[in-house]
C-alpha cells in the first residue's frame, strides 16, 4: 500500500545506472505508481529523461552515492550497472536500506573473480577453465597453463569492454594492454579463460519473487567482441538441456538470494551446459521480452521487487531482437531510417536518446515477432540494418 509520486505517501525506486535497461525499468515502476530516482556518470542518461528526478555522479565514489541515498531515502536501491561502490552499498544495507536483489548480489557480480569463484568453487558449477592476473608476468603463466586459443577479460567490465580473444603467444601483450584501458574502474585485475567452442549461448531470465522462482523461455544470442548484437526468444533445446540450465541457474540465483530478475548466462556445449556469468538485474539480450512475454524481464523485475506475486510468465510469440551500434564519437547526430525499419510487419524500434555516440556504443534496438524464431531474425535485422546515423560533427 503507498500513496503517489512525489507525496509524502510514495513508495520511492532509486537507480544507480541509468542506461536503456534502467530507462525500462523506471517505465515499469511509474506504471505501477511509484516515484522514481535515476543516478548515472553523465548528464541526460536514458533513465534520467523519464524519471521523476536524477543525479549525476561518479559512482564508484561510496561517500557521494551515500549522501545522494541518505537524502533521498529510497525503498528500493537498484543497481543497474556493475561498477558501483558495492561497500557502501553493503554498509546501506545493514543500515536497513533495500539493495536488490540484495548488496551482496551486486559485490559478487561486479568483479568476474568474486562470481566466478563462488560459482565454481563454492557452488561446484561447471565453468570454462580459468586464472586471474595481476601483472604481465602472471597472464603469461595464466596462458601457459590454460593453452591457447584465450578470452582475456578486465574483471571488472561489461558489454566486452577490454575483452580480447588471445589466439599467439605474441599477442599476450596487446590483450593485456586493451584489458588495461577497457576496465570500469582503477583495479588492474583481469580474468583468463579457456576458449569454449560453444554451439550456442543463452541467457535464462530468472526471477525470484514471492511466488518463488520462474524461469523465462530461454533466450539465444549471438555476441561480437564480447558484446550482443541480435537475440531471440525461444532457444530451441531438447528438454533434458532446459533443465540443467535451470537447474544452474536456480543454483546460482539462490545463492545470490532477495527478490529481482536475474540474467543468467550459460554456454552450450556438447560436453553440457556450463556456467558463464549472472547479472543480478535485466540483461541486454533480454530487451527481446519487451516483444515476446506478457510481462517483459523490466515488468517481472519491479513486481518481485515491490513484492508482489508473479503466478506465471507468458511467452505471447516467438521474437527477435537487433541491435543498432555506433561507428564513431560525436554529441551531434540524428538517427535515421525509421520509415523503412517500421515498414517491416511486426517490428518496434526503441531508440534510447542516449546523448552522444561512441565506438560500438549501442544506441537503440529493434524488436520483432513472427511466427518462428527465424522469421523474427530476418525481420529484426532487415529493420535494424534500414536504421543509421548521420554524424554532423
Ligand atoms: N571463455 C569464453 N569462451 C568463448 N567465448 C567467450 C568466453 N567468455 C566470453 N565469451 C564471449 O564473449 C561474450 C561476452 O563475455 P562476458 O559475458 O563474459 O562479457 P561481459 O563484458 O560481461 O558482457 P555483458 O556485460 O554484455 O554480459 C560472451 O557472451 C561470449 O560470446
Ligand atoms: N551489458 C550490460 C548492458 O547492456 N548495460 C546497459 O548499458 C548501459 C550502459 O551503456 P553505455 O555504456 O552506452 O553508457 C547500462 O546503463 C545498462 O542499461
Ligand atoms: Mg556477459
Amino acid at each position: 500500500m503507498y500513496g503517489s509520486p512525489l507525496s509524502k505517501q510514495s513508495r520511492k525506486l532509486l537507480l544507480l545506472g541509468s542506461g536503456e535497461l534502467g530507462k525500462e525499468v523506471v517505465l515499469e515502476a511509474q506504471r505501477l505508481g511509484v516515484e522514481t530516482v535515476a543516478v548515472d556518470r553523465y548528464a541526460g542518461a536514458p533513465a534520467m529523461q523519464v524519471a521523476h528526478r536524477f543525479y549525476v555522479t561518479d559512482m564508484l565514489d561510496g561517500a557521494s552515492i551515500r549522501k545522494i541515498i541518505e537524502e533521498e531515502r529510497p525503498d528500493y536501491i537498484v543497481p543497474e550497472i556493475e561498477a558501483i561502490a558495492t561497500d557502501t552499498l553493503l554498509e546501506l544495507e545493514r543500515e536497513g536500506f533495500n539493495v536488490i536483489p540484495t548488496a551482496r548480489a551486486a559485490k559478487l557480480t561486479m568483479d568476474r573473480e568474486g562470481i566466478r569463484r563462488l560459482a565454481a568453487e563454492t557452488l561446484g558449477l561447471p565453468t570454462a577453465p580459468y586464472r586471474f592476473a595481476d601483472t604481465l608476468d602472471e597472464l603469461k603463466q595464466a596462458v601457459k597453463e590454460l593453452g591457447l586459443p584465450c578470452v582475456i577479460k578486465p574483471i571488472m567490465s561489461s558489454s566486452g569492454k577490454g575483452q580480447s580473444v588471445c589466439r599467439t603467444e605474441e599477442e599476450i601483450e596487446a590483450c593485456w594492454n586493451y584489458a588495461m584501458e577497457g576496465g570500469r574502474a582503477k583495479k588492474q585485475r583481469i580474468i583468463v579463460e579457456g576458449f569454449i567452442s560453444f554451439d550456442s549461448e543463452i541467457t535464462l531470465l530468472t526471477v525470484r519473487s514471492v511466488s518463488g522462482t520462474a524461469f523465462c523461455a530461454p533466450i539465444g544470442h549471438v555476441q561480437k567482441d564480447g558484446d550482443y548484437i541480435e537475440s531471440w526468444q525461444p532457444h530451441h533445446m531438447p528438454p533434458e538441456q532446459i533443465e540443467e540450465a535451470e537447474h544452474i541457474a536456480r543454483r546460482i540465483t539462490d545463492e545470490l538470494g532477495g527478490y529481482g530478475l536475474y540474467g543468467v548466462e550459460l554456454f552450450l556445449t556438447k560436453d553440457g551446459v556450463l556456467f558463464s556469468e549472472v547479472s543480478p538485474r535485466p540483461h541486454d539480450t533480454g530487451m527481446v521480452t519487451m516483444a515476446t512475454q506478457d510481462l517483459s524481464e523490466f515488468a517481472l523485475h519491479v513486481r518481485a521487487i515491490l513484492g508482489y506475486p508473479i503466478p506465471s510468465v507468458r511467452l505471447l510469440s516467438p521474437g527477435a531482437s537487433h541491435t543498432l551500434k555506433a561507428d564513431r564519437e560525436s554529441g551531434a547526430f540524428r538517427i535515421g531510417g525509421l520509415e523503412q525499419a517500421l515498414a517491416v510487419p511486426n517490428t518496434q524500434v526503441r531508440l534510447f536518446g542516449k546523448p552522444e555516440t561512441k565506438v560500438g556504443r549501442r544506441m537503440a534496438v529493434v524488436l520483432s515477432t513472427a511466427s518462428d524464431v527465424e522469421e523474427a531474425r530476418e525481420s529484426a535485422a532487415k529493420a535494424a540494418q534500414a536504421l543509421f546515423i548521420r554524424y554532423e560533427e
